[in-house]
């Protein structure tokens, strides 16, 4: 079976792809299953794509193998954007998901629901030796929930409502969630390259 690294240490986002890339054949590793420790790559990118491209080529050009790369986040329209391409520390230095979701409804606790609208935006990078690298943007629609709901997926799920759902994307199992996410929309647009490479 073929391998694709993706560039990754978020455990969450590993396991989506290894499931959306086992269609392909294709085995997934990430930064976790690395033996030797692989610091934290700076993302000081201003956008999604930016990130993404910086997590790859950094990976690609320490092992000189092909490598892809996710940035995502939630915009919140309510919030300017926020917290956008800082989703990850939007609470804190600790990337502690429960504290970042609390503080989105903290921030939302006075919008009433038909101002809650938001998005999961996805980017994904690839970065080949040699080669330039190329991005896809891949995004998801809904609202923000009044409370969390649900115990699947990770991250901001629990509050995240996809549109014509009345369930939480926490409420949605696996396969539901990888048919109509942002990161499936991403790596739709770059099936071509997946096609082509492996
Ligand atoms: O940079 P890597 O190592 O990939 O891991 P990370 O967790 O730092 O990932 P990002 O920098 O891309 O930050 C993504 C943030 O958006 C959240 N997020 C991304 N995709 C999500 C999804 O499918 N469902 C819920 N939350 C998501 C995630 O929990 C993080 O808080
Ligand atoms: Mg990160």
């Amino acid at each position: 079976m073929k391998q694709l690294v993706i560039a990754t240490k978020n455990a969450g986002k590993v396991e989506e792809f290894r499931t959306m890339f086992a269609n392909y054949n294709i085995e997934v590793k990430s930064l976790l299953d690395f033996e030797q420790p692989i610091g934290d790559i700076v993302e000081d990118g201003d956008s999604f794509e930016e990130n993404a491209i910086i997590k790859a080529e950094a990976i690609a050009e320490k092992f000189q193998i092909p490598v892809a790369a996710d940035d995502s986040g939630l915009e919140i329209d309510a919030l300017g954007g926020a917290p956008g391409i800082y989703s990850a520390r939007y609470a804190g230095e600790d990337k502690n998901d429960q504290k970042n979701l609390e503080k989105v409804l903290h921030e939302l606790k006075s919008t009433p629901a038909e101002e809650r609208t938001a998005r999961f935006v996805c980017a994904v990078a690839v970065a080949r030796p040699g080669l330039s690298t190329f991005v896809k943007r891949g995004t998801c629609e809904g609202t923000i929930a009044e409370a969390p709901r649900g115990n699947e997926g990770f991250g901001y799920d629990p509050i995240f409502i996809p549109l014509h759902s009345n369930r939480t994307m926490a409420e949605h199992s696996s396969t539901e969630k990888n048919s109509i996410s942002h990161r499936k929309q991403a790596i739709l647009k770059i099936e071509e390259w997946i096609q082509e490479h492996f």
